[in-house]
């Protein structure tokens, strides 16, 4: 099963994650489904693609007594009204799952150590299996944290690496974050991997793709810099756009200063676009999201 159940006290509450092509009646249906069954909705957000059809998403939290017991009866349900009945995408996560999340890094340790001080706190609703690393420096810092940390070096033959990474990944995650990960991954990667891949750049995307926008950033003279969150694809920081941010820069700037105050936004709006893909807030529209 997907993810880690947390504690006892939660098992009564769920949510239903619902996408699909747009129409009429969607909302009832599943309103409707989860009353019949005895169930009480304490949150629902939805969001269609456009006015005239187009795609749907929709993510309901309701609570159910005895929930843990009838689960089945309640997953057959969905599956013949919702999935069977309307042609929707249906998944029914229980509110104490935690996301199985691998981070990637390299050398640079903010956007890493924030989220696995974040995890710790419970700020996120996440465990993480394992960190991997292209390089050592991290290793004593995440073991600190009663981490894995696995160094596997990307020589000039990188589909070697990538054999390591899938075979240490393989069915242990729901995710992979890249927390300042310095390394292309391969199209070949991205599809074995088989879960979402989340990536930070250190720039407010569509400006500066690629590598060192901060020095690029400092040669352009912009007056704002910031970070973006996206889901990886093939394409170089071409993917689905999840949350950004921005900070004031000046022509006092140095790059070094450029890259201390790129990292509080990196951080935070790294931390904010894996916190709401573990919530199942974000949907994927195309080459765009929905956050819910
Ligand atoms: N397939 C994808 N892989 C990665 C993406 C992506 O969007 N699609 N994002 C990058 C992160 N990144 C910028 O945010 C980035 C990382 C690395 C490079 C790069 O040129 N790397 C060189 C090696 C550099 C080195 O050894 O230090 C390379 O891989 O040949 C550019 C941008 C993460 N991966």
């Amino acid at each position: 099963m997907a993810g880690e159940t947390a504690g006892a006290e939660q098992v009564d509450h769920a949510r239903l994650v619902v996408s699909g092509d747009d129409r009429a009646g969607i909302v009832a249906a599943v309103s409707g489904l989860i009353t019949e069954l005895g169930g009480n909705i304490v949150a629902l957000h939805q969001a269609s693609s456009d006015r005239s059809g187009g795609r749907f998403f929709q993510r309901t939290v309701f609570y159910l007594p005895e929930l843990a017991r009838r689960r089945d009866e309640v997953a057959d349900a969905i599956e013949r009204r919702i999935v069977g009945g309307l042609g929707m995408q249906a998944r029914l996560v229980d509110a104490g799952e935690r996301k199985r999340v691998a981070i990637f890094a390299s050398k640079s340790d903010h956007c890493l150590l924030d989220l696995l001080w974040r995890q710790r706190r419970g700020e996120i609703e996440m465990t993480v299996p394992l960190v991997i690393s292209n390089h050592p420096d991290l290793g004593d810092d995440v073991r600190g944290f009663g981490i894995p940390f696995v160094h596997v070096p990307v020589g000039g033959d990188k589909a070697a690496a990538e054999a390591e990474h899938l075979r240490l990944l393989d069915g242990q995650v729901d995710l992979v974050v890249l927390a300042r990960y310095m390394q292309i991954l391969s199209g070949d990667f991205l599809e074995r991997v088989g879960v979402p891949v989340i990536n930070i750049h250190h720039s407010f995307l569509p400006a500066f793709v690629g590598a060192n926008p901060y020095q690029r950033a400092k040669e352009r003279g912009v007056k704002l810099i910031g970070a973006t969150a996206h889901y990886v694809t093939e394409d170089l920081d071409e993917g689905p756009i999840i949350e950004q941010d921005v900070v004031r820069a000046s022509h006092e700037d140095t790059v070094a200063d450029l890259r201390r105050k790129g990292a509080g936004v990196e951080r935070s709006v790294l931390s904010r676009a894996v916190t709401w893909h573990c919530q199942d807030r974000v949907f994927r529209d195309g080459n765009s999201t929905v956050v819910l």
